[in-house]
């Protein structure tokens, strides 16, 4: 059985906080690999202002360096919003024989009640969350707990920099910050 660890979500901008947790997951439960997996729409919160095609393209460059870390652009191929049930469904279809540990920062942790079929979810792939700033990682429902050195960076607070010009290096990889600087992404 291949075991693959799952990184969803908006990536407007990616940052180092989603490189660390990917990263001690994978070492700490010994998996193959971490797809990341840029969403379409977020299901939960407002329309990302950055298109999936940069938002995956900076994914791209942020995972480069790491040969167990791999872009899996199955929620771009997906038109509306992007609800994980329906992206384990296709996974678990097109690859047998694997098993699949989604992981979630705390904030989402306490939010996993309100998603989209989760009983079913929770059948299908193994929850692992991470602990964040001002959340625990506490669930009713079964989750595995991996520690990491955790590290308050986020895509909001990314941005708001960028908009007040202030510096976001060794926040988000170089070549992310090239990308956006190329592309005036967030002015
Ligand atoms: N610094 C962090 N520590 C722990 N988990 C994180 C961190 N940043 C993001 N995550 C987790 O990574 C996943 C994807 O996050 P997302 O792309 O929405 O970035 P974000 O920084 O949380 O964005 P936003 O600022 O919009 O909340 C989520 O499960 C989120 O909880
Ligand atoms: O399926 C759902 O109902 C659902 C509700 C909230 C969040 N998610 C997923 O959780 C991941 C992180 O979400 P976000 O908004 O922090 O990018 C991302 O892959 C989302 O698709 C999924």
């Amino acid at each position: 059985m291949k075991q693959i660890g799952l990184l969803g979500g908006t990536f407007d901008p990616p940052h180092l906080g989603h490189l660390i947790i990917a990263e001690e997951v994978r070492a700490n439960l010994g998996l193959d690999e971490i797809w990341f997996i840029p969403s379409q729409e977020p299901p939960h919160k407002q329309k990302a202002t950055t298109d999936a095609v940069d938002r995956a393209e900076m994914v791209r460059y942020a995972i480069s360096t790491n040969e167990y870390f791999k872009l899996n652009p199955i929620e771009i191929e997906r038109p509306g919003k992007s609800f994980t049930i329906d992206t384990i469904r296709q996974l678990r279809d097109e690859n047998p024989n694997t098993d699949f540990y989604f992981i979630i920062g705390a904030d989402m942790v306490e939010y996993l009640p309100k998603w989209k079929d989760i009983e079913e979810l929770t059948e299908l792939v193994k929850f692992v969350g991470v602990e964040r700033q001002g959340y625990k990682v506490k669930s009713e429902y079964p989750v595995i707990k991996v520690q990491i050195p955790t590290i308050e960076v986020s895509s909001t607070a990314i941005r708001e920099r960028l908009q007040n010009g202030i510096s976001v290096k060794y926040q988000v990889p170089e070549p992310v910050e090239t990308y956006i600087k190329e592309k005036d992404l967030y002015e």
